[in-house]
Formats: structure tokens, sequence, C-alpha cells
């Protein structure tokens, strides 16, 4: 990732606050300032509960800072981000769909010929290995099989911002490892940057340019922020073993173990 590309989005003074059903104000993140370049790969990590979905959502348009702005390629967002696309834990395929016709849903959307669409999703779908399984619903795949359609969903409409939360989480750890370098492998070919929350610091390592941390909630700031520089192109099950992964997997680890225990130390005093 060069020094010099410009940003994609950039998180500005930012606060979200919500308000809880007694009144009181619980403050999630506060003056959050980041920015990220156009094509990084960036993850967050962070104790549960700590904000990173809140960041996503705001990321996304779901919601509106409470302060602060979110920039799209400088431009300020006001609404739904267009720009972006989500791949979520739970499943992004409706299920009386078939696999082709949840694929080419996005650009039938944009007004897209279904001839048209139905020829751009094949070739995602086979993109992704799924070839051969166009007409097959949901239900008759695999978990594995499903993310790869969630994938394929959202990178036919070629978003400039791919949002992943846990993507991958309910996954098998093998079919979880193979979907990582799918992601890997289609990514470089494309020039989105993605923004991916997950709770596992070695795959956010594995697959990431840099690699954010949380502090623990409430108004949770940002703890460390860290350029991960292994070679590309990497195999996420192979690159754990590099002496170089395993140094700065200890470098964060201090960052986010303490932010886990303070995390933890909240919690015992809600419930003790
Ligand atoms: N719509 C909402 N209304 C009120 N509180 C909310 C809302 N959304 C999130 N929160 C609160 O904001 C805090 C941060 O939640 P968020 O889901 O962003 O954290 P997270 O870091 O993604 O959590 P996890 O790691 O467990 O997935 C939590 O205390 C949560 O209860």
């Amino acid at each position: 990732m060069t020094q010099t590309a410009p940003d994609m989005i950039e998180l500005k003074g930012i606060t979200k606050e919500y308000v809880k059903p007694s009144g009181e104000v619980h403050t999630v993140l506060r003056d959050i300032n980041l920015r990220i370049p156009k094509g990084e790969f960036t993850s967050i990590v962070g104790p549960t509960g700590c904000g990173k979905s809140t960041a996503l959502n705001l990321i996304a348009g779901f919601e509106p800072p409470t302060e602060g702005e979110v920039y799209i390629s400088e431009q300020r967002l006001d609404g739904i981000n267009q720009r972006a696309a989500c791949v979520f834990q739970t499943e992004n395929a409706f299920p009386w769909k078939t696999v082709i016709d949840n694929v080419s849903l996005g650009l039938r959307l944009r007004g897209i010929s279904k001839a048209d669409a139905y020829d751009e999703a094949r070739k995602w779908i086979t993109r992704v290995g799924l070839k051969g399984f166009e007409g097959h619903y949901p239900s008759q795949l695999s978990g594995g099989m499903r993310k790869r359609v969630s994938l394929a969903q959202c990178l036919i409409v070629q978003p400039e911002i791919l949002l992943m939360d846990e993507s991958f989480s309910a996954l098998d750890v093998h079919t979880r490892q193979l979907m990582e370098d799918e992601l890997l492998r289609i990514w470089e070919e494309t020039s989105a940057s993605v923004f991916f929350i997950t709770h596992d610091l070695e795959e956010a390592i594995a697959l990431s340019d840099r690699v954010i941390v949380l502090t623990a909630g409430p108004g949770a700031t940002i703890k460390g922020d860290y350029q991960i520089d292994l070679p590309r192109p990497r195999n996420v099950a192979e690159i754990s073993f590099d002496p170089a992964f395993m140094r700065i997997h200890q470098q964060i680890w201090k960052d986010l173990k303490d932010e886990v225990m303070i995390s933890y130390e909240n919690a015992n005093k809600f419930t003790s």
C-alpha cells in the first residue's frame, strides 16, 4: 500500500451515543479519527461490545454519528453509503431464490436486464468456486458455499468499499481458511477498500495491511494502529508460522489483552 493513495474512508471526530430506555446516555465511540486509503485492507479488533459494529454501521450510513462526520472519497456521507457493500456473519442470501438469482439481484435492482445480470452472475459464481450450483437454493448448500454466495452477491456490484462484520466466524476452521484465501485473491484483483471486523487477532493480521485496536468501552477510542508489512500474496494457514507474523501478533496482543481485561472487569462490576 503506497502512502500516497487517496482516502476512501475518513472518520473525523466521530462520537456515537445511544440513549438507553432509562434515559441514560451511553457513549459507544468517542472522538474517533481514522483515515483509510483506497484499496487498503483494514481490520478492526477490540473487546466484545467496544463498538466495532457501530463503527461499521456509521461507515455504511445505517446510522448517523452523534458528533463528527464520515467522509467517503472526501464527500460527506449523508444517508446510506452507496459505494459500500456488506457481508455479515449471518446469511445474506434469500432462501427462496436460487444461487444465480441471489447473485444477480444487485444488478437487477440497478436496472440491468436479466440476461446481462445472469451473464455477470455466472462469472462471479465461477470466481467464488460455485460453478455448477447456479440453480441450487441456499438450503442445498453448505455454510461455506452460502458464504461464497454472500461474497459474490456483494462483489458483483463492484463496491469500492467492502464492509465485513465477523463474516467468517460461523464457519469451521478449514472452510474459514479457504474463504479467507479466496477473499484475499479476489480483493487483490480489485481496488476495494476492506473494513473487516473480527474477534480473531490472527485472522486480522493474516488478512490485513493494517490492524486497528479499539479500547474497551464505554467511549472507545483507538488504542493502536499497526501496519502489517507481511509480503503478499499470503496463505493464511501458513503465514502464522512466519516469525515476523509472531512478532507482530505479540506486539498487538499486548495492547489488546489490556483492553480485554478492562472489559472483563467492567462486565464483572455490572454483574457483581
Ligand atoms: N441501536 C443501539 N441502541 C442502543 N445501544 C446500542 C445499539 N447498537 C449498539 N449498542 C451498544 O453499543 C455498544 C457497542 O456495540 P457494538 O455491537 O458496536 O460492539 P462490538 O464491538 O461490535 O461488539 P461484539 O464484539 O460483541 O460484536 C454495546 O454496548 C451495545 O449494546
